[in-house]
């Protein structure tokens, strides 16, 4: 059995009178690659806000690592790409290398320089994610899939063991998507455990080890053979309208 690195147990939240997360228990195990699926407005951004610890659940507790949130310290075991991480401008004026180097900053705090050992971790960032060759290479000038690399990089280089990732594949065209899920399996081979939020269920079933559902309540998490065998029916009552999962053949 592997370890639990996140657990949460009886969480709701409410903004204000609006409950967008009820009765929710979820848990993450070391090793898991979960694809975090629902309609819009089902609450994913919002159960991902309570991870980072962006906001306090209204009701019930989560644990970070064995710990209770509010005692959790190492915020460098949890890694996070937002959605919005690909849309630099052209000329936006940072490198790849100082995009990643930014990614220390927690070690670092603003005003230290990076050592050697830290220059040497970026580069291995960046190599890890197939983009050294670019590394002197202005952000802007890259396009949205490769952008979306040196972000994981950026998220990498402070050694995470869990990578969370806001609808990593918009934008990205099916090939470099395929490249893109097969770098995420070389991680999640690392032990890097992965919480992937996508519209994509297709795509998710069959990469992913675990699904999540998620409308307010959590509907379903389990494998995705079990996912694939719940009926049309069960699906769009989830979702609230009818459904039509598109299954990729690869
Ligand atoms: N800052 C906020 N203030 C008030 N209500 C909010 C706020 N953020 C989200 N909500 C509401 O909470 C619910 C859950 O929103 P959330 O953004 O978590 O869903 P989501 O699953 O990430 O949606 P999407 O797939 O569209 O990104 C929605 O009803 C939304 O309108």
């Amino acid at each position: 059995m592997n370890k639990t690195i996140v657990e949460m147990s009886d969480v709701s939240f409410y903004y204000g009178d609006r409950q967008a997360l009820s009765h929710i228990d979820f848990s993450i195990q070391q090793g898991d690659f979960i694809g975090l699926i629902g309609p819009n407005g089902g609450g994913k951004t919002t159960l991902i806000k309570l991870l980072l610890g962006l906001v306090k659940p209204t009701n019930g507790k989560i644990e970070l690592f064995d710990q209770p949130i509010r005692k959790f310290k190492e915020k460098n075991k949890i890694g996070y790409v937002s959605q919005k991480a690909n849309s630099f401008n052209r000329g936006f004026p940072a490198t790849v290398e100082e995009v990643v180097t930014a990614g220390l900053t927690s070690k670092l705090g603003y005003f230290k320089r990076p050592t050697a050992y830290d220059h040497e971790k970026v580069f291995q960032a960046v190599d890890k994610v197939g983009m050294s060759s670019y590394f002197k290479e202005n952000i802007g000038n890259l396009s949205g899939g490769q952008q979306q690399r040196v972000f994981i990089a950026r998220a990498l280089v402070s050694d995470p063991q869990l990578l969370i990732l806001d609808e990593p594949t918009v934008g990205v065209d099916a090939e470099n998507a395929d490249k893109f899920f097969d770098l995420l399996h070389e991680l999640n081979q690392q032990q890097i455990s992965l919480l992937l939020v996508t519209h994509d269920i297709g795509t998710m079933t069959h990469h992913a080890s675990k699904i999540a559902c998620l409308n307010k309540s959590l509907h379903f998490h389990g494998n995705p053979n079990e996912f694939n065998n719940m009926s049309k029916d069960q699906l769009s009552d989830f979702y609230g309208h009818p459904l039509h999962v598109v299954t990729h053949e690869h």
